[in-house]
């Protein structure tokens, strides 16, 4: 499913038009489902239900031209659709957590709509696979509208193109949704809509492709705050003022947080860097003694009371931190090369289709998280020999 020009069109051209009383909202939901489902249903999972309900009534529905082009289970490659030999593939990325999540959230929905279906003898039949298609293709190809998440019929069968700068518009005053050509297109080349700036961990996830190599792409550092001591307490103090979203375990002794990092552009340590917060954690993790602790929440308390953003006045300290960062990722490195070099070991007894496609997909992901922790282990190391000339030996 894509969609291509019949003509020229030039950049700054309407594409296409779908007015609003044929996109499919969750008011759409028929009434007598809609009176048994509690408050607790969310939208995805009523829109998921307005699907499956269409789908049964097959060539009697309005929506049946678009409907029965939807993807069907077999073509999709959303990790929440691998196998659990599939999934070890991409073990090292944060993708794997969050597909168990998704799974076990979609798993939740379909027990609390259940009950519901089974009221109904035309949809008591419904599987959870076939409600995991149908809420695959809401997450996948409905959009925020005025009239809250919306299937956008036709609209949702153009591609993702990373560099488009194309996105859907809504015109309240003539009640429909549009898309402008942001370039001139030749009759039969494939029409682009961006999705959003994407990372491949998003767009496998989420919509089941990747690109080869994604300028979007991102990976996920997880820090652990070892117990060390008297200063445990007090640097896990700050260190959640620093970063609220820090998970503290429940005796405290071994919480952890969790960063996203982007490609670090220049090689020369130049342009954009790491992400503050990360430095700021780290620099807070190697303080060695009580007052160094009280100095930094003095000096934030002095400047805009954000957490050791500034480098720190001892130059051996902030290298030791910034040493502890690069260590991190360069272990991270190794696991991640680990893990590309056995891709090409994997097998499938039947090397079927899907799983060759996946086994390229999760290459793509893992490949990309490596190249952004590479860049940011060149800019760590770049930042670190600069510091190495500043430090005045000997050092206890
Ligand atoms: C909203 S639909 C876009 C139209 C689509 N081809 C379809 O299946 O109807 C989103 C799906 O299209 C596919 N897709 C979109 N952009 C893509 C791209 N650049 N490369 C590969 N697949 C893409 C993915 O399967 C994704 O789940």
């Amino acid at each position: 499913r894509s969609l291509f020009a019949s003509e020229n069109i030039q950049s700054g051209d309407c594409i296409l038009k779908v007015p609003y009383s044929v996109q499919i909202a969750s008011d759409n939901l028929l009434p007598k489902i809609k009176a048994l489902l509690s408050d607790k249903i969310g939208t995805i999972s009523k829109l998921a239900i307005i699907l499956l309900v269409e789908q049964k009534m097959d060539q009697d529905s309005g929506w049946a031209p678009y409907i029965c082009c939807l993807p069907r289970h077999g073509e999709i490659h959303s990790t929440i659709f691998w196998s659990d030999y599939e999934l070890d593939m991409i073990r090292q990325s944060s993708v794997y957590q969050e597909t168990l999540n998704q799974k076990a959230k979609i798993e939740k929905d379909f027990a609390a709509v259940v009950p519901v279906l089974q009221q109904f003898p035309d949809l008591e039949s419904i599987t959870f696979q076939d409600f995991m298609c149908a809420y695959f293709s809401v997450t996948s190809r409905a959009w925020e509208s005025p009239k809250g998440l919306s299937l956008i019929p036709f609209t949702d069968f153009m591609n993702h193109d990373g560099v488009s700068k194309s996105i859907l518009l809504f015109d309240d005053d003539k009640k429909l949704s549009e898309v402008i050509a942001d370039r001139n297109y030749a009759p039969g080349e494939e029409v682009f809509i961006s999705y959003g700036k994407l990372p491949n961990a998003s767009l496998l996830l989420d919509f089941g492709f990747t690109l080869p190599c994604n300028i979007h792409d991102q990976v996920q550092i997880q820090l652990n705050i070892p117990y060390d001591g008297i200063l445990h307490e007090k640097k896990l103090e700050l260190l959640q003022h620093l970063t609220p979203k820090i998970k503290v375990a429940i005796d405290r002794n071994c919480s952890e947080d969790t960063f996203i990092i982007k490609e670090v552009r220049s090689p020369l340590g130049k342009g954009k860097g790491l992400p503050q917060a990360l430095r700021a954690f780290a620099r807070v993790l190697c303080c060695n003694s009580p007052q160094e602790l009280i100095d930094l929440a003095m000096e934030a308390a002095q400047i805009d009371g954000r957490l050791a953003r500034s480098p720190l006045k001892d130059s051996w300290k902030e290298f030791k931190a910034h040493q502890f960062l690069l260590s991190h990722i360069t272990h991270s490195m190794q696991k991640y090369d680990a893990a590309i070099k056995s891709l090409a070991l994997v097998n499938c007894p039947s090397m079927s289709n899907p799983f060759t496609i996946r086994r390229q997909m999760a290459h793509d992901l893992l490949t990309g998280e490596l190249r952004v922790l590479r860049s940011a282990s060149t800019w760590l190391n770049n930042y670190c020999v600069g510091l190495k000339s500043t430090i005045n030996y000997p050092r206890h």
